[in-house]
């Protein structure tokens, strides 16, 4: 007969990675676990509105969420396209799972499932309809697509025919229709989405942390928009709450986003790789 690992594989490369993980494994019940969505628990797509989770991803999450203070998904999506692109709604295990869309303004809990969020600010309608004149005149290339988020707006340029050009090109103009209407520009894999301030993962994950009065925490993200939520774990650390830094890396370089590989304590190969390690985490435990 086999023993279950008692740590999963691979480990963390840092001493502070291992800390956290060691935290985790030590006390699961006052642990958190919080994931990215894009390129982190579902695969990289061409088309944003055909993202879904792995399919190892959401029996990954219900083997651990029991067990766990809680699981939380922190997303740039609108936490409602989160939850329908996750499978998340009614899936068995994940009760107790908090989705926080839109960087941390909209919250959805499996237990109460109503995405609660504020207006968003004026400067949203404003930008919705000068887009489309602003891309015109910036000359975007074929394949420039705007994802209409509701309380922001992302111009994806993957489909075009060289994506980073494209995002180079428009770069300028969207930075400055975001000024004029008192929004901010988040840049990501081939996007740049137009959005109001305010809200960050970083923060959202703190506020989760607290809620749960956690005692330790892991993250994994992929993209731009995790470095505050790596930022907050760090902090976290500082404060004595062991944290684990994981990073979902991309299947190109061309994709690696340099600093969340240089600061993550555990790289895995994508969202297969992640869930993979999850369900080691869930053996070990
Ligand atoms: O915070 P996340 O959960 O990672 O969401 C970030 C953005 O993800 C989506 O765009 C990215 O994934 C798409 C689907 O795989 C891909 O086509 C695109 O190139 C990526 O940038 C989503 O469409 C955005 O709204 C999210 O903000």
């Amino acid at each position: 007969m086999s023993l279950p690992p008692l740590s999963p594989s691979p480990e963390p490369e840092t001493e502070a990675g291992r800390a956290g993980l060691a935290a985790l494994l030590a006390e699961p019940a006052r642990a958190v676990l919080a994931f990215d969505f894009d390129g982190t628990l579902a695969p990289i797509v061409t088309d944003p509105r055909e993202a879904r989770a792995h399919p190892e991803a959401v029996p990954a999450l219900a083997r651990l969420a029991p067990r766990l203070a809680g699981v939380a998904v922190i997303t740039g999506r609108p936490a409602a396209d989160a939850v329908r692109y996750g499978g998340f709604e009614g899936a068995a295990g994940l009760e107790g799972l908090t989705v926080l869309g839109a960087y941390g303004a909209e919250r959805w809990d499996a237990a109460d499932p109503v995405v609660r969020a504020p207006e968003p600010p004026a400067g949203v309608a404003a930008v919705r309809a000068e887009l489309p004149a602003v891309l015109a005149e910036a000359g975007a290339p074929e394949g420039t697509w705007t994802e209409d988020k509701g309380r922001a707006l992302a111009v994806h340029t993957r489909r075009a025919a060289s994506p980073d050009q494209a995002l180079e090109r428009l770069r300028a103009p969207l930075y400055a229709l975001a000024e004029r209407h008192g929004l901010v520009v988040e840049p990501g894999r081939m996007v740049l989405e137009l959005r109001p301030p305010g809200a960050d993962k970083g923060a959202a994950l703190a506020g989760y942390v607290r809620e749960r009065s956690a005692t330790a925490v892991a993250y994994a993200g992929d993209d731009l928009g995790d470095l505050s939520a790596y930022a907050a774990v760090t902090a976290l650390r500082s404060e004595g709450v062991p944290g684990l830094l994981l990073y979902s890396a991309p299947e190109t370089d061309a994709e690696m986003v340099p600093r969340l590989r240089a600061e993550s304590d555990l790289r895995v190969p994508g969202p297969a790789g992640l869930a993979a390690w999850l369900h080691a985490l869930a053996d070990a435990l």
